[in-house]
């Protein structure tokens, strides 16, 4: 899910339900089974194990570990990968908490857990657990929370006889996630404080028809309870730095642990009033790098200066920005790399501009009935604004915005150039973000921004992340249908340089439709041209004179109808998740049946599964963003 354009995270549509009805056999059987055990003793000890691609699953792990260790719990925090199935017991609560990468699949440092589980034999003795899934519904609709669910399936296989006190919770990015963890942990702490009060024989109960569907805010913790943080006089300076990649090589992802020149950046309509047009980087790849096209680059963003600065100013008044946090203080359950001075651990190691957790958002406020998604994560506030609005609160220590704020995290991008024209260097295609939030304050995007500083020469620290499942089909008799909107262009850009590389003997058999807001977006005439000889359809439509490419697949359902159903066409959709990804998948579902033009689709439902079929044979490839 690559963010050429970096947007909030979209908001509620719609909360997931569950009822005690719907639940499946086996978790009814556990309930019932729990309900009759003496959990006591097993909920003093508690296990989290985190499966984590890019940081939220372990960020909300340590959460949870410094709420139970706050309540008094014994609390242990791991990686999945650092434990095998096996050694999982019945005398700890085990919490997983677990996001789907890729298409459909389990982060690097989860992988080997579910792969020893799977082979696991049924001998595991009643190991009490609770799973909170993440995923993203509007930008993976048929893998959502697969991983997550996988695990959950797994467990049900494998161990028979382990206990989910809790039905697995899938948290989704397109709705809220954090609130959503909130409620899940607040479950969490509920259940345990139960289980561990229920001293007097009487068996504690798993209220679970009600646990997805309770949204009462959260009013207990507050969070302070973490290590202390041990601050060391300057030894020397570095904060003008460009990146970590000299002090501290670790605090990269082990695939991007390398600089990239940039040879080019600029946007591709120099005359536009506001920068928000489509805009170019070229990066050249150090030697023996490469890629293959369709694949996806990881950036990593830092803060800028003058946020820096505004946070120092505000928010921790009185602490010395070249003061080194202390490596040997904090004892593993520090969130960054230690040993770096507080000014360069603002820039590069913690997201400014990401609003506070929940939890963290009441108690800068000194509001416990915070509506959370309205007043702090739609409009993206910050611990600065929350500060800064509220000069009458506690003050914020340097310990509560390390710990609390969420880890910068690199940002995903799709590659726009094609690796067999360009195999020493790679095209971006963004789009920088600016937009005024509901409360009416100027927000930027944290990365793309980032990008549109940076200057020719200039080197950033990026990785090449291979999305095997994002290619054109090797046989050229294969039909081809590119659809793209607005900074989804940037894939379909690096197909179509593939195609006009392989040469002229390509059929006429590849379809072309793109969307853009209005003409000026239309950055890629020449490229466009040059496939004319292997175009079989091409529209271009702009929003601004309502020309839309649902409209214009409409005009194309029979042609569409038999390219996708007796052609075996490959389809790829790229642009925006919840507008375009969401809006092509009903048009072409409805194209699929309302046309009736073969009559073998004759309603929605056989439609839909209709593209589940081709998206598990490999013919409907979706390259989304948020
Ligand atoms: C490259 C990439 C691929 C993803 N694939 C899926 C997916 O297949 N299904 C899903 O539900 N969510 C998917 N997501 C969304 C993540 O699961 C979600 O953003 C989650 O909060 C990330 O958690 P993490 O930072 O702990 O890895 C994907 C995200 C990225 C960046």
């Amino acid at each position: 899910m690559p963010t050429n354009l970096e947007y909030p995270r979209m908001m509620n549509r719609f909360l997931l339900r569950s009822t005690r009805s719907s639940l499946p056999m086996t978790v009814l059987r556990h309930l019932r089974w729990l309900s009759t055990q003496p959990i006591k003793d097993s909920f003093q000890k508690v296990s989290i194990l985190y499966g984590s691609q890019t940081g939220t699953a372990q960020l909300f792990a340590m959460q949870l570990q410094q709420a139970l260790q706050g309540a008094g719990k014994e609390c242990t925090m791991k990686a999945m990968a650092e434990v095998p199935p096996s050694s999982l017991t019945d005398d700890c609560l085990h919490l997983f908490l677990i996001s789907t990468t890729g298409v459909g699949e389990f982060p690097s440092n989860a992988k080997s857990f579910y792969e020893g589980l799977s082979s696991s034999k049924n001998e595991a003795p009643a190991i009490p657990y609770a799973i909170f899934a993440l995923g993203n519904s509007q930008a993976h609709p048929n893998h959502f929370c697969a991983a997550g669910k996988a695990l959950q399936q797994a467990f049900q296989a494998k161990f028979p006889s382990a206990v989910q006190v809790l039905p697995v919770r899938l948290g989704d990015d397109a709705v809220c996630i954090d609130e959503e963890f909130d409620q899940w942990q607040e479950k969490i702490l509920h259940t345990i404080a139960k289980g561990t009060e229920n001293t007097d024989g009487e068996t504690p109960k798993c209220k679970t028809s009600t646990l997805a569907t309770e949204t009462q805010a959260p009013t207990t913790r507050i969070p302070t309870n973490y290590p202390e943080l041990h601050l060391l006089a300057a030894q020397q300076s570095r904060d003008d730095a460009p990146d970590l990649l000299d002090i501290f090589p670790h605090f990269y992802k082990e695939n991007c642990r390398q600089r990239m020149e940039i040879t080019y950046n600029r946007n591709m309509h120099p005359h536009a009033v506001v920068d928000t047009g489509l805009h170019e980087m070229h990066l050249s790849l150090p030697s023996g790098l490469s890629y293959e096209t369709g694949d996806h680059i990881m950036i990593y963003p830092r803060n800028p200066d003058l946020l820096v600065q505004a946070y120092l100013s505000h928010v921790l008044e009185g602490v010395d920005p070249s003061q080194v946090v202390n490596e040997a203080s904090q004892a593993g359950h520090y969130p960054h790399p230690s040993g770096l001075s507080v000014y360069q651990t603002l820039s590069h190691c913690v997201d400014l501009t990401a609003p506070p957790s929940p939890s963290f958002a009441r108690w800068l406020t000194s509001s416990k009935s915070l509506e959370y998604r309205q007043q702090i994560s739609q409009p993206r506030r910050t611990v600065l604004d929350l500060v800064m609005e509220n000069p009458q609160a506690d003050k914020v220590s340097l310990a509560d915005l390390l710990y609390q704020l969420p880890p910068l995290q690199p940002r995903y991008y799709s590659i726009a150039s094609a690796a067999s024209a360009h195999p020493n260097e790679l095209y971006l295609t963004y789009r920088p973000v600016h937009y005024i939030s509901s409360r009416g304050s100027l927000r930027n995007g944290l990365c793309t921004t980032f990008m549109q500083n940076c200057k020719p020469s200039q080197t950033i620290v990026a990785g090449l992340v291979s999305n095997p499942a994002f290619r054109l089909p090797l046989d050229p008799q294969v039909p081809i249908i590119l659809i793209g909107g607005g900074c989804g262009v940037a894939p379909i850009r690096g197909f179509l340089e593939e195609l006009v590389h392989q040469g002229t003997n390509r059929p006429k058999n590849v379809s072309l439709f793109l969307g853009f807001r209005d003409p000026a977006d239309q950055v890629y005439h020449e490229l466009v041209e040059e496939s004319q000889g292997f175009l079989q359809e091409c529209h271009i439509g702009y929003a601004s004179d309502g020309s839309l490419v649902t409209k214009a697949l409409s005009r194309k359902a029979e042609f569409l109808h038999q390219q996708l159903v007796t052609q075996g066409a490959h389809v790829y959709i790229c642009g925006g998740a919840a507008s375009f990804g969401a809006a092509i998948r009903k048009t072409v579902t409805d194209l699929l049946w309302q046309g009736n033009c073969s009559g073998t689709i004759p309603d929605a439902e056989v439609a839909t599964s209709f593209l589940q079929h081709m998206s598990s044979e490999g013919r409907w490839h979706e390259d989304l963003s948020d």
